[in-house]
């Protein structure tokens, strides 16, 4: 670290839609920063994958970009933090690094019918016993499973130890080191529905049963730690990555859920809301994920994770396919424009549903129109239904017995008044959107900042939280009722 220059943090944030780099000081506050979307391939109905070479070349392109503007400022990047889209799953050429097959997109369903097998033969209770999931094509075992079967050779190269499998973080770590490490941290291991979350370790019966070598699996390491050097030709020089965390998790670092009970819902492409229980693994009776929250020098902490599937996607579809907004920002002033949803609510459940009814094999729908729907209704009721999941999922944390009093948002999505708004009077808790909303590459940053003494420690990251803006529930409780009772029946037909 140079004595005169300040030192920088540059985070990287590998999304579902696109990837990020940001550049931190050391106050947590935002240099520089570069995005790049990159292309959604859907071969089939319920199937959902990116190029690997897309998710480099994006990854690569942004992070030099946001160094290179931030250290024109004066500053030194001296550690970069890495965080991804979880479960993703790509399966590479030890020797070449050339990917297999496209990754397996986290939204694929295409291996519904082995997990429905699977289930069939009573073997869940085993897979959330150690895992803290279910069976569910969401998570990347049955993708690697897929590729091995589906690719000619795969497997048997595989148990030969010629062919890797990670998730996008360990596929970058092994880009970003030039092939020399292949590693992933403990939270996006906890995704795979491989690795044993009480025991911290890949699990045998588990790999056995799903079929997947050992000899594919990366080496698991804490969320501060020791990733390599990047390859001195990317950035002009080698920089440590010290710092890794499946999005999700890194969006609860970020936003200071240390504590238990402490809680976050990240509106991206999903939203994932996470509720922090401490050194225990909760198991939920309410199809809840039980996850590792991060693991720092060795010591575990845990969460329940709901994951709803489509978020801000929903907002995509309305931009992207049905083409009646051109941007995302447009919704708030739709939905706005209209006293009320006029009976129109959407269940986006294009590729199924998560938490809590997982149903890979439910399909979206919009119900309620009439002649005079038009574009406010859709874009309301795409709002709505990120709210309404979200309202789903809480009542499942309800009922699994966590007491919420506030609930911290961010991601995308909550750039978005009048959704944050409505999801306030829906939820009958406040909200409060913090003054960072990167909060995922600054959850990273921060993980990275430990491990190089940028911090110090978690109670220095509580400190810097900061509120933007809190949401007070204003509706009236025979409003709430109506608006939930409308989407419980359109829920009903899209499960059906
Ligand atoms: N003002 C807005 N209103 C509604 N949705 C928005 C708004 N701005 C962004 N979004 C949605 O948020 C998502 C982008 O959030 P982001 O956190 O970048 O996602 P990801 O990390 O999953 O790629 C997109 O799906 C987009 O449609
Ligand atoms: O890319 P995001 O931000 O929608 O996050 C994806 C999740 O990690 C999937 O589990």
């Amino acid at each position: 670290m140079s004595e005169t220059q300040p030192p920088y943090i540059l985070a990287i944030d590998q999304g579902t839609t696109s990837s990020r780099a940001i550049v931190f000081d050391q106050s947590g506050k935002i240099i520089s920063q570069a995005q790049a979307e990159f292309a959604q391939h859907y071969p089939k109905d319920g199937w959902v994958e990116h190029d690997p070479e897309d998710i480099w070349r994006t990854t690569r392109d942004t992070a030099r970009e946001a160094l290179e503007t931030a250290e024109e400022n004066g500053g030194e990047v001296v550690a970069i933090g890495l965080t991804n889209q979880r479960e993703t799953t790509i399966l590479w050429d030890r020797e070449t690094g050339k990917a297999l097959y496209n990754a397996i997109v986290w939204q694929d369903r295409r291996t519904m019918d082995v997990c429905t097998k699977l289930r069939e033969e009573g073997f869940e209770i085993h897979v959330t016993a150690r895992t803290g999931l279910l069976l569910d094509p969401y998570f990347s075992a049955t993708k690697a499973a897929w590729i091995l079967d589906n690719v000619d050779g795969a497997r048997a190269r595989a148990e030969n130890g010629e062919i890797a499998f990670g998730t996008v973080d360990s596929f970058l770590i092994c880009r970003l080191t030039g092939g020399e490490t292949h590693a992933t941290d403990a939270t996006n291991a906890s995704r795979t529905s491989l690795y044993n979350i009480h025991d911290n370790c890949w699990d045998d019966a588990l790999l056995e049963k799903f079929r997947v070598p050992k000899a594919m699996l990366p080496n698991v390491r804490d969320c501060s730690d020791d990733y390599g050097l990047t390859d001195p030709e990317l950035f002009g020089r080698p920089i440590p990555i010290c710092g890794v965390a499946g999005d999700q998790q890194a969006a609860a670092f970020g936003q200071a859920c240390f504590e238990p009970g402490d809680i976050k819902s990240t509106y991206g492409t999903g939203c994932f809301v996470l509720i922090h229980t401490g050194d225990k693994v909760l198991h939920s009776q309410n199809k809840l994920l039980s996850t590792i929250a991060c693991r720092l020098d060795g010591k575990t902490t845990y969460a329940l994770e709901g994951s709803i599937f489509i978020a801000g996607a929903a907002i995509q579809w309305l931009r992207d396919e049905l083409e009646i907004i051109k941007s995302a920002d447009e919704t708030a002033a739709l939905a706005e424009s209209i006293e009320n949803n006029n009976g129109v609510y959407l269940v986006p459940a294009f590729t199924g549903l998560g938490a809590p009814h997982w149903s890979p094999s439910a399909r979206g729908l919009v119900s309620g129109l009439t002649r005079s729907s038009g574009k406010a209704e859709l874009a309301r009721a795409a709002l709505e239904s990120v709210v309404y999941q979200t309202a789903d999922l809480m009542n499942a944390i309800a009922r699994d017995g966590a007491e919420t009093k506030t609930l911290r948002v961010d991601g995308g999505m909550v750039a978005n008044d009048w959704t944050m708004q409505f999801l306030a009077d829906i939820l009958n808790l406040p909200v409060e959107r913090p003054k960072i909303l990167e909060t995922t590459a600054l959850g990273v940053a921060y993980l990275a900042g430990l491990k190089v003494g940028i911090f110090q420690n978690i109670e220095e990251i509580a400190e810097r939280w900061r509120l933007d803006a809190r949401f007070q529930p204003a509706m009236s409780a025979e409003e709430r009722a109506g608006n939930l009772s409308g989407w419980a029946d359109a829920l009903r037909r899209a499960l059906a």
